[in-house]
């Protein structure tokens, strides 16, 4: 789990991971090429004059090139474009100018309409392919999206900026190496208004600490997180250091020149908490407009769930809602505000591993009936479960889940026991940033009985591969 002074990988490490990299580099080797698909991590997809494939950065489908290999791997290479020869209708000029240099954005020259059919097409892909869903359920996920198109500049709240102590800005797209900025199109306004002030700073404090020969050779990740009070928090989210024992005077130094303060608080809007605010290293999510977007998506869905049950003169009115990893508790009050307006009660309970977001949390929940639980979400449903199977405990079924997890989804043992928690009619909706985990981890829920009830695919992520999807599934309502 992230901290940042705890998660910080040796120099050494690092650097020969550098090296590694390099290693497999083959120069000037050229062919000519024509592009017959693009993978879901934007590259074109071709076969070479020696019937190895090529995936070519920068290339879209059905387009000829003069191409450059830059690595050959056992089973295919990797290749950079020289010259398009023809190009798609559907190629744009990239409108940053870093584009071809910097790592962050892989679709810049793709225009933007193509750029969400690309990922409505890679996530239908992605359900056939990884979550193996069968073509009933695929057919009514095909009727049921609705593709949420989201600004596709200047988005982005949280940022982690690399600094090698001359060179500001993220990774190169291939190599290692930090590709400097003083601009990032995706970036929110305020963030960008304070890259120069960051890259001065920072030049000051390593300069700093080289004359007191505290390291020679340093490298650090600052994070910004734009706030809605119009702010931008600086967080040191990484920093290596040849001479590990002097790290945590290096780290102070830093803090001093970003004027850093260890008890920064994020201000956020919330739909139904007038003064939400969490803890520097909470997790946010990471457009500025989402978090209003999606809570308004899985409110929808929950007042239907209750709507029915209304409807359906269902004599339960105690129900348990689970936030499961919840980070501060965006979500997690939604189902009691929800039951609220149907007069029935709802308990929440959020599940997060980071202490931070947790005591965020219980502090922008208190006097609501929602506990904050610090603990792995996977030992956490695992204890219920076992409290589930033994006659002597009392568990009440779970009738609302929201799952909003990491890159890597809940897993399918989760998931499993998620379906045997829940109550008979009960609502599960969840919240991907990963199409192949939120793939794999539905199937659980299709075969567990739950029907795909409503599906956004929000293109949050402008001129990246990413996107953010909302499936909301529903059991006997
Ligand atoms: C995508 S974020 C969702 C946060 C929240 N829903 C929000 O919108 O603010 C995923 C969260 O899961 C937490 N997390 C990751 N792995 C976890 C685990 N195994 N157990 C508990 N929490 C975990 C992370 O710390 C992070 O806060």
């Amino acid at each position: 789990m992230q901290h940042h002074r705890n998660r910080q990988k040796s120099f050494h490490t690092h650097r020969s991971h550098l090296k590694n990299n390099q290693h497999n580099l083959v120069k000037h080797e050229k062919e000519t090429l024509t592009s017959y698909a693009l993978s879901t991590d934007g590259k074109a997809i071709a076969r070479g004059e020696d019937g190895i494939i090529v995936f070519i950065k920068d290339m879209l489908e059905n387009e000829t090139a003069k191409v450059e290999i830059i690595n050959k791997k056992s089973n295919y290479k990797n290749a950079i474009i020289n010259k398009i020869e023809s190009p798609s209708p559907h190629r744009v000029t990239p409108p940053c100018k870093f584009t071809d240099r910097c790592g962050g954005c892989q679709l810049q020259h793709v225009s933007p309409e193509v750029q969400s059919e690309l990922k409505s097409r890679w996530f239908f892909e992605t359900l056939k392919r990884i979550g193996k869903w069968d073509s009933a359920n695929i057919n009514s996920a095909e009727k049921l999206l609705s593709l949420i198109f989201l600004k596709q500049e200047h988005y982005r709240r949280r940022v982690r900026f690399h600094f090698n102590g001359k060179e500001l800005g993220f990774r190169g797209s291939h190599s290692n190496r930090i590709v400097d900025i003083d601009h990032c199109l995706i970036a929110s306004l305020k963030i960008n208004e304070k890259i120069s002030f960051l890259k001065d700073n920072l030049i000051k404090a390593f300069k700093e600490i080289q004359e007191k020969k505290f390291g020679k050779l340093m490298e650090c990740e600052i994070e910004l997180t734009e706030c809605d009070d119009e702010k931008v928090v600086l967080n040191i989210a990484d920093f290596q250091v040849d001479q590990d024992p002097n790290k945590e005077i290096c780290l102070t130094i830093i803090e001093k020149y970003l004027t850093i303060q260890n008890e920064q608080i994020i201000h956020l809007k919330h739909s139904e908490l007038p003064r939400f605010r969490l803890k520097k290293q909470s997790f946010i999510q990471p457009h500025l407009d989402c978090i209003q977007l999606y809570y308004q998506h899985i409110k929808e869905n929950t007042d239907d769930f209750f709507k029915n049950i209304i409807k359906n003169k269902q004599d339960k009115n105690q129900f348990i809602a689970w936030d499961l990893y919840s980070g501060a508790g965006i979500f997690s009050p939604l189902p009691y505000f929800s039951g609220k307006r149907f007069n029935v009660d709802v308990q929440c309970f959020a599940v997060e591993g980071i202490k931070d977001a947790i005591d965020s949390l219980n502090i922008n929940c208190k006097n609501l009936p929602v506990a904050g639980i610090v603990n792995d979400v996977e030992v956490f449903v695992d204890q219920e479960f076992k409290k589930k199977l033994d006659p002597l405990t009392q568990f009440k079924d779970i009738d609302i889940i929201i799952l909003d997890p990491p890159r890597a989804g809940a897993g399918i043992e989760i998931m499993q026991k998620i379906v045997e928690l829940c109550s008979k009619k009960s609502l599960v909706m969840y919240l991907a940033c990963d199409p192949a985990s939120f793939a794999r981890d539905t199937r659980v829920l299709l075969e567990g009985g739950f029907r795909l009830k409503s599906l956004n695919l929000f293109d949050a992520f402008g001129h990246t591969i990413h996107y953010e999807v909302l499936g909301c599934f529903e059991r006997g309502n």
